[in-house]
């Protein structure tokens, strides 16, 4: 089997003096859509952060299509990242189309012009999330689902097979998340490894093709939705009886 296109390995990290990863390993296919799930705090933003080499490890490996790269800001490129949404300065004065130019800084460097191919990629990125007529938008004008799909739009700029979104279906209406939900698989189809944290459990485990479960700085389970249908993975993850609703509406989902 080939080398997973992204790989944690027992990774540890500490942030002001905790432990927040304490030996998290996960990996991510080409053609899957792998969902991160696990409790408020349980550390999903910095395995992603970490992911991306954008936090120092206390010890573990990231690997990129099963090469080890070190912590610091190497690699970081290699990857299509699509932050929280509250995390972008959506007052800042620019076009929706100047914004996903933004994604591509990776690949003409800070200080090149943008040529004719560079916005042909923007045109095509708006296109796939079917925001090509916001192109010359002001994006402070944006709502929540059009800035989401903004902000997908600047990660597929860049054109990478590797795509990491951090909850981006989180203050959605169920048509947006549903339209997000099909290109995020859509993208895995066409041959791009894709890693989103969420929630929404039972879209998780109904959308997605690997579920990785976080707690207490570990990936505790993951595998495919039917091998997560085990009431205890969720009752221990989450800290709850295994007759809670939460286990239950996915129970419903699995079987
Ligand atoms: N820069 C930081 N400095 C110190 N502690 C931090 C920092 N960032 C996050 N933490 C702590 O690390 C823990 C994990 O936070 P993280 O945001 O990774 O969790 P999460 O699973 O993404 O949470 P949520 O589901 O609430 O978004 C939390 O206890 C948080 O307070």
């Amino acid at each position: 089997m080939s080398a997973p296109a992204l790989a944690a390995r027992d990774l540890v990290v500490d942030l002001a003096g905790r432990r927040i990863l304490n030996g998290a390993s996960l990996e991510i296919h080409t053609g899957e859509l792998t969902s991160l799930v696990g409790p408020n705090g349980a550390g999903k933003t910095t395995l992603l952060r970490s992911l991306l080499g954008l936090i120092p490890l206390r010890s573990g490996v990231v690997e990129l299509r099963g090469t080890p790269r070190g912590s610091g800001r190497g690699g970081r490129g290699a990857i299509g990242y699509v932050p929280q949404r509250h995390e972008f300065a959506w007052e800042f004065p620019a076009s929706v189309q100047e914004v996903v130019m933004t994604g591509r800084v990776g690949k003409l460097g800070l200080f090149r012009r943008p040529g004719v191919e560079d916005w042909k990629r923007v045109a095509k990125s708006l296109a796939m999330v079917r925001m090509s007529e916001f192109a010359e938008r002001p994006i402070a004008e944006l709502s929540g689902g059009q800035r989401q799909r903004v902000l997908v739009a600047r990660a597929l700029a860049l054109g990478s097979d590797i795509l990491v979104l951090d909850e981006p279906f989180t203050g959605l209406d169920m048509p947006t998340q549903e339209l997000l939900g099909e290109l995020f698989v859509e993208l895995a189809r066409d041959g791009r490894a894709v890693l989103t944290t969420t929630h929404d459990l039972v879209h998780a485990m109904t959308a997605s093709d690997r579920v990785a479960v976080l707690s207490a700085g570990t990936i505790s389970a993951s595998g495919t939705p039917a091998e997560l249908a085990e009431p205890g993975i969720w009752a221990s993850a989450f800290g709850v009886a295994e007759a809670s609703p939460l286990v239950k509406s996915l129970q419903a989902v699995i079987a």
